[in-house]
């Protein structure tokens, strides 16, 4: 259930104040649709809303939601037009560009929308969309002007030097720009590090090197500093690359460069190789990790079935988002065990993990686990009592969970069942995201850097790139950083995983017997839309809360969850 994106629809929906918008062409509002704008302390210049009329528009001062026919929503994203009045254009020099002048369409047509929802039924609403990604006829900048720069944030992830390269090149030879600074250390390499001049030459061979040849940190993010050395320097374009911290930071930057009034663009590549970023297919560098991480199932593999009793654990990477750890079991087919941290589990007992291994050495003589370094966090702070401690950026630091499980299966089959047993512990998780991108990655990361490059040129920010059903999107900040893409344990991917290991689900026997689904509408623009809630209590209480918050309406049509407690459930029905 996408109970944030319930919020945001809400929110959306509040105030509403237009003006015309035509930002990149000689383009005006359809009679399907209508545009409005951000609104904002500063003034607008105002101009007519289309004549139809038929279309319904809302806006609050964060967003700009465009609707149409059918339930057609469009999510935009900031543009410089919705700040700063009689900015000139210039023609996009692309179309002069010999390697380009074989595209037969120069430029994408600025009514084009990327849908999120692609699977439809017949008669459902249109739906959410975002703004196509690709080069507009003019641009905001002239090439002489354009002052650049990068960072890098967070942590590494196979692709960063790509994307880097990408930007360089694609600014030097798209768009004719020289100028480029590389940000080093991450934010608080804006005010306190040194800025390296970047050129084709200098990234030419960098995307074959792991890391980031900008340096990264955590923490430091310090908004008016930042914006101060971005103003000081004459930056007025910032491509900034990172996961779902960084991207709450840039989206900081930029609403303190519009508050300024600044013609400064922020483009966010979303980085992450948890792939915890939400409306996104899947980021940059994941595809490389899952690849490198079937050299440390194989290993295992290789050790757990030399042995009597052999049993092989590797822990992978993945705070709260099992994707790495579940790709790679489904990927490998040498897992027998997947831990996750979206899918509790328990060790002892009928249904636990001991007795699931007790079971695979019996039939197997061997088995291999694999654990996201987040799963089972609470059963290790039940037991070990320990303190909330923090990075720099403030994301929780973790126990391993890896050594934890090993000692437990060790002292549960040594001492408790006198079995002997041959545990090897393997944790590659920082091999994993330092190693260089593979070759898809590396065109995709290509990709998302001529996307953000063309976005920026055509004065669009406060964005992040990246494909949506296969296809590019220019997505706004809010929409990336609300939540943390999660693997959904009741898809068919889990389900999938869950056949190819045929290990136990975990789930209390109590819980299994009824289904646990929750089916209740929305009212939104063009109807009602249906919400299969899957997830467990504590993602309840949050939607109870967001609904609250929004004074939506909604309305339980099915409650199948048994354990579902009655006084949430009132909540529910008393919120409308
Ligand atoms: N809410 C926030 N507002 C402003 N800046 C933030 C926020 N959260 C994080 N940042 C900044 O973003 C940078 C990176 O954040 P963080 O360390 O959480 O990594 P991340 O971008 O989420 O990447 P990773 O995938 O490695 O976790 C840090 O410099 C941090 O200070
Ligand atoms: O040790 P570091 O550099 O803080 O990074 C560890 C974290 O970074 C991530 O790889 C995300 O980038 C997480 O999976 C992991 O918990
Ligand atoms: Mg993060």
């Amino acid at each position: 259930m996408d109970s944030s994106s319930i919020s945001s629809t809400a929110a959306s929906f509040v105030t509403l104040k237009f003006r015309c918008f035509d930002p990149t062409s000689a383009y005006s509002a359809t009679p399907n649709h209508r545009r409005s704008f951000v609104t904002s302390s500063r003034s607008l210049t105002p101009c007519a809303t289309n004549s139809n009329g038929s279309m319904a528009t809302s806006v609050n001062s964060e967003r700009k939601i465009i609707t149409g026919e059918a339930g057609y929503v469009l999510e935009d994203v900031p543009h410089f037009s919705d700040y700063i009045s009689d900015l000139p254009t210039h023609p996009n020099p692309l179309q002069d560009n010999p390697s380009y002048s074989v595209v037969k369409q120069h430029f994408v047509d600025v009514d084009d929308s990327v849908a999120q929802n692609i699977v439809v039924h017949q008669d459902s609403p249109r739906g959410r969309h975002f703004r196509r990604v690709g080069p507009r006829e003019k641009v905001y900048f002239e090439s002489d002007d354009v002052h650049a720069c990068i960072v890098t944030c967070g942590g590494l992830c196979p692709g960063l030097n790509t994307v880097i390269r990408e930007i360089v090149c694609g600014l030097y030879y798209m768009y004719g720009v020289h100028k480029v600074l590389g940000i080093e250390g991450g934010y608080r390499g804006f005010y306190a590090r040194n800025t390296i001049p970047l050129t084709p030459k200098i990234v030419n061979g960098i995307h074959k090197r792991g890391g980031t040849i900008l340096g990264t940190s955590r923490g430091g993010h310090d908004t008016s500093k930042i914006v101060d050395s971005i103003q000081d320097r004459g930056i007025n374009q910032v491509y900034v690359l990172g996961g779902d911290g960084t991207q709450k930071g840039a989206s900081a930057i930029f609403e303190e460069i519009r508050r300024r009034g600044l013609k400064v663009a922020v483009a966010g590549i979303p980085k992450t190789i948890d792939n915890d970023i939400p409306i996104i297919d899947k980021s940059f560098g994941f595809d490389t990790a899952v690849e490198e991480a079937q050299r440390a199932i194989s290993a295992a593999h290789v050790e757990a079935e030399s042995f009597e009793n052999g049993i092989g654990v590797v822990k992978l990477m993945g705070r709260y988002s099992g994707f790495i750890a579940m790709y790679a079991t489904i990927a490998s087919r040498d897992v027998d065990c997947c831990l996750i941290p979206e899918s509790p589990f328990y060790l002892e007992g009928p249904g636990g993990l001991f007795e699931y291994i007790e079971k695979r050495l019996k039939e197997n003589g061997h088995m291999v686990i694999v654990i996201a370094e987040g799963a089972g966090q609470e059963l290790l702070s039940e037991i070990m009592h320990t303190m909330d401690q923090q990075d720099a950026s403030g994301n929780k630091l973790l126990q391993d969970v890896g050594l934890w499980i090993s000692q437990k299966i060790r002292d549960h089959f040594g001492k408790k069942r006198k079995m002997t047993i041959n545990l090897k512990y393997i944790d590659p998780t920082y091999m994993i995201r330092a190693v260089p991108s593979n070759a898809s990655d590396n065109v995709y990361c290509t990709l998302l850097a001529h996307s953000a490059i063309h976005g920026a040129m055509a004065g669009y920010t406060g964005f992040t790139v990246g494909p949506v059903n296969g296809r590019h999107a220019y997505i706004p900040f809010y929409r990336i950083t609300e939540r943390q893409n999660r693997v959904v344990i009741t898809d068919r991917m889990w389900a999938r995983l869950l056949s190819s290991t045929n290990q136990p689900s975990f789930l209390d026997p109590k819980k299994i017997s009824s289904p646990s689904y929750l089916l209740f509408e929305s009212r939104r623009q063009g109807g009602f839309v249906k919400y299969e809630m899957k997830s467990m209590q504590n993602a309840l209480k949050q939607l109870v809360e967001k609904i609250q918050e929004c004074g939506l309406y909604f309305r339980i049509i099915r409650n199948h969850y048994s354990a579902f407690p009655i006084n949430i459930a009132a909540e529910l029905t008393i919120s409308k």
